[in-house]
């Protein structure tokens, strides 16, 4: 079996220059269709959502949307947990919560359903890319407004040149890879 350090450089690339001028995009499609690389990468984001003998500690795994929803589905059920989607907004049916935030590339608002966790919940959050942060602390915030609990926040990859890991200072976070 190839480490997971292997299965992260053979499966994330750069696309210079997308989606704007100066933005080195990481692209994780080539990740997503290596089978067994896939599976090593949702075990180990769901190492988060476990105590230290490997037991599940979460009521709920949170995607958001959308490449956030292709590792998290398959976490929750690794976890025996529930999936919630967290959506941009607008594509979500029923009474939500919203919050806005700024991205490298843009601006952008997500929101939840209102009645998507029970009070109490614990919840690990997961996403592929931690960048400036926004995408996830407006996701902490959702979360928090619904009563829930936050256990964690795991991420594929980490960019360590934007200020992600420190506006998340004080909460659980995971990252499988730091560039
Ligand atoms: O830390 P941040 O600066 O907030 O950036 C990270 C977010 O940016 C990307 O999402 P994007 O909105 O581009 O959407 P996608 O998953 O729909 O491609 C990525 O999937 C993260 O969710
Ligand atoms: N550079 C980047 N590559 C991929 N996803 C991102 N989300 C925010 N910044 C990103």
């Amino acid at each position: 079996m190839r480490s997971l350090e292997q299965v992260l450089a053979d499966g994330i690339r750069d696309i210079p220059d997308y989606p704007q001028q100066g933005v080195v995009f990481k692209d994780i499609t080539p990740l997503l269709a290596d089978h067994t690389g896939f599976a090593q990468v949702v075990e180990a984001l769901a190492a988060a959502g476990t105590d230290d003998d490997g037991n599940p500690v979460v009521d709920k795994v949170v995607g958001i949307e959308a490449r956030g929803f292709i590792l998290a589905a398959p976490v929750a059920l690794a976890l025996g947990a529930g999936f919630v989607p967290v959506r941009k907004k607008g594509k979500l049916p029923a009474a939500t919560y919203e919050e806005s935030y700024a991205l490298e590339y843009g601006e952008a608002t997500i929101e939840v359903h209102q009645d998507a966790f029970t009070p109490g919940d614990r919840v690990l959050v997961i996403d592929d890319v931690l960048a400036t942060g926004g995408t996830v602390e407006a996701c902490l915030r959702l979360i928090r407004r619904c009563e829930a609990e936050v256990a964690g926040t795991a991420v594929l990859l980490e960019l360590s040149f934007l200020p992600g890991r420190k506006r998340l200072e004080g909460e659980q976070l995971s990252s499988l890879l730091t560039v």
